[in-house]
Order: C-alpha cells, then structure tokens, then sequence
C-alpha cells in the first residue's frame, strides 16, 4: 500500500527523519535537489537556460540547491527570489548563501528572456492559504511564458491535502515529488496541473504514517487480487450467494438489469430482482438468467420473505422516491440480516429521511453516493464537499457506522475504524448515466460471494474503474455505454499484470 498524506502528515514524516532518526534538514534538500535534477535528466529535458523561481520556505530552498548543483555542472542558471526575504526558512538562508557563494546571482523582479526550462520552487506542502498579490502575479506569469515547467514537490497553488486550487497554480508538465505522492497530486484539479509526476526516495522515513489513521492510502494490485472471493471447482451457485436487487421503478428498468448483470458478472451465485411490474416483461427479455418477482403496491410481508431468502442486497438504483419506494426501503433498512448496498433513489430517500439513519448503525450498509447525493446526505454544498472530501466521508461512517464509496472521477472508500482507501482507476469513459448501477451491481455481487463490506466496496470500486479502461481501450472514450462495461467485466483480469 501507498500512504497519501496531506501537507501536515508528510512535514510531520520531515521532522520524524530529522528529529528521531538523525537525518539533517539539510542533507535531505541535497538529496531532493539531486534527485530533481536526475529526475530531470531522465526525461531528456533541455537545460540550455534554466529558470528557477524560489519562495522563501524549505520549497525555496529546494530550489536554490538546485540552482546550485546545476551551475556546478556548467548550466546557465538564473535565480528569481520571489519570497518575501524577510521570512526565510534557516535552510532557505543557508541555501542562498551557498548559492551566491559560488557566484550564483539572484533576481528580485521578473527576469525578461526565454527559457527552456522553468522550474517552480515557490511554494511546497507548507502553502497555507489563497495565493495574492504578489506571488499570483509571478504565477500567472509563469504560466504564460514558453518552455518546459517543473514543479518541485508540488506546483505552487495546489493544496496537498485536497487537489484544489488556492487562488491560482502552477501549471507544470512534470512534478517531481518527494518520498510519497501527496494526496494533493491525485485529486483533480491538483493531478492536472502536475503533469507527469515522478516520486523520489530520499530516505523520508513514512514510519509516523503508519500510527496515523488519518491518513488515506492506495491498495497495491496484490491486495485487491488477494481480496478476490474463491472460486472452487466443487462448488454449485449456492456457493456463491444470492443477492436481491431492489431497483427499477416504472420506465426504468435499466437501472434493475445493469445491477444483477453487473453482479453475474462478478460472480454472483444466483439474482432475484424485485422490481415495479411493468418491467417484468423487459426484464426476462434482457437477463433470462435473474429471477424476478415483482410488486404494484407495498406489500410488507413480500419484502421480508425475499430478505429471508438473501445472501446480500442492493437497493435504490432507479427505485425513483414514490411512497412505495419510502415503504420498502424502510422495510428493508429495519429488517435486512445481511450486508446491503444503498444507491441512487435509496440514498435520496435517507436524505429525506434521516431518521432512517438510525437502522443504519446496526446492520452491515454500504452507501454508494456521488457527490451530489453525497450533498443531500450531509447538508454541505458539492464544493464544501470536494474540498474536504476525505473528513467528510470519514466523519459519516463513523457517525452512521457504515461503509461509504464517495464516488467521483476520483473515488473514496471510507469504513468507520478504517483507513480510508483511495480509487484511481476509471477513465472519463464512465461519466456516463447508468455506470453508477453497475457499480453497484459489482459491490454487491462481491457482497453475495461472502467478502467483507469493505473489501467489497474497494476491489468493486477497483474493478469496475478498470472496466471502463477496458472498455475505453476497445472503443473510444466518447462512446461507452454502461452496458459496454457489463461486457468489459467479463473480459478484466486483475490477476494480468498488464493491466
Ligand atoms: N527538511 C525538510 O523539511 C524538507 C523539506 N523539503 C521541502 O520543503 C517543503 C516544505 O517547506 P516549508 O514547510 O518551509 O513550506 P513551503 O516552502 O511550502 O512554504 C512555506 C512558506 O510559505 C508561506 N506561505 C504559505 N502559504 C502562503 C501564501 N498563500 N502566500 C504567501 N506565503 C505563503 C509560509 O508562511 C511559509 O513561509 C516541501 O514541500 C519540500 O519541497 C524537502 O527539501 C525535503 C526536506
Ligand atoms: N471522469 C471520471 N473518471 C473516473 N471515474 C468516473 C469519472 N466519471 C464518473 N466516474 C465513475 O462512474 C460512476 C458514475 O456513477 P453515478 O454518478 O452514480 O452514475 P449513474 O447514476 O448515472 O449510474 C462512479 O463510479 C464514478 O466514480
Ligand atoms: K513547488
């Protein structure tokens, strides 16, 4: 796994190295402006005029070692110091001096020219607040002028803990961060501006990481292929569960079929849909292979005898928020024995219920909200929401004690008492209606075989993000339909290393 932390988590890691395990400030900015300038020479980047603009924190002085060892290499190198010289950090100082010791000279107003490489050391994991005055200015500046932009440990502007934009930022082609990719660099709008980011071991130890929960991480391959639910030769579909779908109202019956086929797809055992009766016809056209029963009112005891029959459930994809809808759902969150998947309708149901939330910290729930239910749900606005999103999702299951995937083109997985897990696979090619229902139809067809809610929450998260890749490989990422990926499910491995 891979520690994502935010700027707090990763100065905390800094002081640790320094402070307990003996490591000089000092020596770690030599082996950061090393390892930035080989990073740079692996991408055959053209050094002919350098630029370097520096801030007046450790950020700046990253960059000042790095003019240092490039003009030492015979680079012609020019220095603009755009931090404030009254708020230099003690190594920002040391780094200047040396600097100029070897003849380095210093700007302090915008150095007119071209360069062919322009190297942004403003700002790091230290940025506090919106970018003004002054430094927006050189910013902006920055982003206009030609040649090819690197970032030190982060482009100047983007907040390491969320991906978003203080103001303005750097726009960079290449990032080259230290130890470990700040969370700031997988969220959007923050891995955008950071262009190709390359990650750099100079010995930061991660050791504080581990104690603290807070931090978020991303599974390696191994660990998803190792939460893989068994599949045995002696074994017949009871082996691998029964699930209930409850999805579909009238004219949505897409929404029921992208469930249970997703869920087959997965290896689910056997499907039941319960489903509003004018999809029934619909239905058995589309997936013989579910069984479906179907209501045209509330019947309370049909409910519970379909839950009595369940290895796990799903609700809401496309149930719409009819009285009905209200009834069953509530039926269901009051009397499932089993785990259960909350989507869509059945989200916005609890929304407009919230007293339902009290079944919730009983039983086994995964919520599979967007960030528009995700608003409904909290009461906080999609932007409060984007940019905390990480507290945010973490404070719901430990208030309601459930697992949530927080979905988005980056998705979060967060279970009260666990580390939250970041998503990055999917592509572009899944913002599409009805990918969301196969989502959930994965989750809880992993749920039917017997994994646990997170495990299924992640590696569904996971595979299905690959299976829009999948599919956008074969296709074009204009053109996938929720229903390619339900083909694409058949066809990712996550067992082939070439994914
Ligand atoms: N020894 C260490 O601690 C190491 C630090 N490193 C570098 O140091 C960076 C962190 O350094 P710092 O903690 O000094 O922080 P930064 O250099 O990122 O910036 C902090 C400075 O900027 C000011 N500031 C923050 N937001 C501002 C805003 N919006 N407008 C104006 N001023 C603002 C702060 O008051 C502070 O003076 C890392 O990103 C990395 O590049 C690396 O050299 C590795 C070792
Ligand atoms: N740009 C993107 N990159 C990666 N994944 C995405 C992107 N856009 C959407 N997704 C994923 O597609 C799914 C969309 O779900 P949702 O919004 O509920 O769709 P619907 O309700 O239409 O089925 C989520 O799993 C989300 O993470
Ligand atoms: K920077």
């Amino acid at each position: 796994m891979r520690f994502l932390p935010d700027g707090d988590s990763m100065k905390a890691a800094d002081k640790d190295t320094i402070e307990n395990l003996g490591i000089p400030s000092l020596e770690l900015m030599e082996r950061a402006a090393r390892s930035c300038i080989d990073s740079m020479k692996k991408e055959k980047l053209d050094f002919t005029d350098v630029l370097i603009v520096c801030g007046s924190g450790n950020n700046g002085g990253d960059g000042f070692a790095i003019a240092r060892l490039l003009k030492e290499e015979g680079c012609a190198v020019t220095v603009f110091m755009a931090g404030n010289p009254a708020h230099l950090s003690a190594e920002c100082r040391y780094q200047w001096k040396l600097f100029e010791s070897i003849g380095g000279s210093i700007r302090d107003h915008y150095p007119d020219g071209t360069y062919s490489l322009i190297i942004d050391a403003i700002f790091g994991v230290g940025l506090s607040r919106e970018v003004t005055g002054h430094y927006r200015e050189v910013i902006e500046w920055m982003n206009e002028a030609s040649g090819t932009k690197v970032a030190v440990d982060i482009p100047s502007g983007i907040n390491a803990g969320n991906g978003c934009v203080l103001g303005i930022a750097f726009r960079a082609d290449y990032t080259v961060t230290f130890q470990v990719e700040k969370i700031g660099l997988i969220f959007y709008p923050g891995k955008e501006y950071a262009g190709k980011v390359t990650v750099t071991d100079i010995g930061i130890s991660l050791r504080t990481m581990e104690k603290n929960k807070n931090i978020a991480y991303l599974p390696d391959r191994e660990e998803y292929i190792r939460m893989l639910p068994d599949r045995p030769e002696d074994s017949n579909k009871g082996t691998y569960g029964r699930l209930l779908v409850i999805a579909g109202s009238k004219g949505m019956s897409g929404a029921a079929f992208l469930n249970a086929m997703a869920a087959y797809r997965m290896g689910a055992g056997l499907v039941q849909i319960y489903t509003e009766e004018s999809n029934r016809i619909i239905l058995q056209a589309l997936l013989p292979e579910a069984i479906i029963t179907t209501y045209t009112e509330f019947d309370k005891e049909e409910v519970k005898r379909l839950l009595s029959h369940a290895d796990a459930v799903c609700i809401g994809s496309g149930l719409s928020r009819s009285k009905t809808a209200k009834k069953i759902l509530k039926t269901v969150l009051s009397n499932v024995e089993v785990a259960c998947v909350i989507d869509a309708d059945g989200l916005n149901l609890l929304a407009e219920h919230l007293k339902y939330t009290e079944y919730l910290t009983e039983g086994s729930f995964i919520l599979t909200p967007h960030m528009k239910e995700m608003s409904r749900l909290t009461g906080l606005s999609v932007p409060e929401i984007r940019a905390n999103r990480q507290q945010v999702l973490e404070s719901l299951t430990e208030e309601w004690n459930v697992t949530c995937v927080l979905k988005d083109s980056r998705t979060l997985i967060g279970e009260a008492g666990k580390r939250t897990c970041v998503n990055t696979s999917g592509c572009q090619a899944l913002a599409k209606g009805g990918s969301g229902d196969v989502l959930c139809g994965v989750i809880a067809g992993l749920l039917a075989q017997g994994i646990s809610t997170f495990e299924a929450a992640t590696l569904g998260t996971y595979i299905h993000g690959l299976s829009g890749e999948t599919a956008a490989r074969k296709k074009n990422s204009y053109s996938i339909l929720a229903r390619d990926l339900l083909e694409s499910l058949a066809t990712t491995d996550i067992t082939n290393s070439n994914l």
